[in-house]
């Protein structure tokens, strides 16, 4: 007598055929891009931002985060930056970190480094950005949520300024970090952790944004430049004896995307 319409496959060869009938149905889904968004992914990050939101144990207030992202669009950027839940996701990160110094990797608006900067009172971040109009606009949101101060903006392309950092911190000029977050140029994802690896304390974080990309990760035949970017450094981490990396896929108001986390040992 069965209790449930569900029947367990009695064979092997049964299971290989359901599994392989679930891929098909799964890569044809993934061919038409409208099946990957659904209503319920912003509906449940709306309701869990707004629940979860205690404004009274940051600093950081509605007002600082809605000004950031208005007027980072009327001063035309792009609406790129992390999502609310994600921003949140990356100052409790640094607060388990317990973060003194931060580098980000792609500043845009400064929205996320808003977030990372109010994960303690006394964190510095360096963010680098290598358009000079978006990092005027964000050193405006900056100021304007009352972090100015802690954040330094470096105008210049990653692959150029990192090498910079990272002598400085060689030099003993400036302190290691605790934690990076990578989110610029994706070509160059595995040479931005690569050089940040060195001047990241033991215990550390390099957290690299976007490398999902709708399940474009797993796609061996994909021509698109950042897909490769987010292959290499999923790649290359699995192969580099002084990290610890995962990926963690999301859904949320940004659609089907992901990043990887990798620990510095
Ligand atoms: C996705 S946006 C960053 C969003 C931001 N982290 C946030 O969530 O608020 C990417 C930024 O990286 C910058 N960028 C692109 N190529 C870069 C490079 N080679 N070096 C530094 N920044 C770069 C872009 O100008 C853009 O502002």
């Amino acid at each position: 007598m069965t209790h449930s319409r569900f029947r367990y496959p009695e064979k092997v060869s049964e299971i290989s055929e359901i599994c392989s009938s679930r891929l098909n149905s799964l890569l044809t889904m993934s061919q038409h891009p409208s099946h990957e968004t659904d209503p319920r992914w912003t509906a449940v990050d709306n309701y869990s931002f707004s629940h979860l939101r205690r404004p009274s144990s940051t600093t950081l207030s509605s007002a600082d985060l809605s000004y950031a992202l208005t007027n980072s669009a009327q001063n035309g950027l792009p609406d790129i930056a992390v999502s609310p839940s994600q921003g949140k996701y990356l100052m409790l990160q640094a607060k388990l970190v317990k973060a003194k110094n931060i580098l980000e990797v792609g500043t845009l608006g400064g929205y996320s480094t808003i977030w990372l900067a109010n994960s303690s009172p006394d964190v510095q971040v360096v963010s680098v950005e290598v358009n000079s109009h978006h990092a005027g606009v964000a050193r405006a949101n900056l100021s304007h949520a009352g972090v100015g101060e802690r954040v330094e903006i470096k105008l210049g392309p990653g692959v150029e300024v990192l090498p910079q950092l990272a002598e400085e911190v060689k030099q003993g000029k400036r302190g290691k970090f605790q934690m990076v977050f990578i989110d610029a140029d994706k070509e160059n994802n595995w040479n931005y952790v690569d050089v940040a690896v060195g001047m990241t304390e033991q215990g550390g974080c390099i957290i690299v944004d976007n490398v999902v990309r709708k399940g474009l990760l797993a796609d061996p035949n994909t021509t698109d430049p950042r897909v490769w970017g987010a292959k290499t450094v999923v790649e290359n981490i699995g192969k580099d004896e002084r990290l610890d990396g995962v990926v963690m896929q999301t859904v949320g108001e940004k659609n089907y995307d992901g990043f990887l986390i990798a620990v510095v040992k």
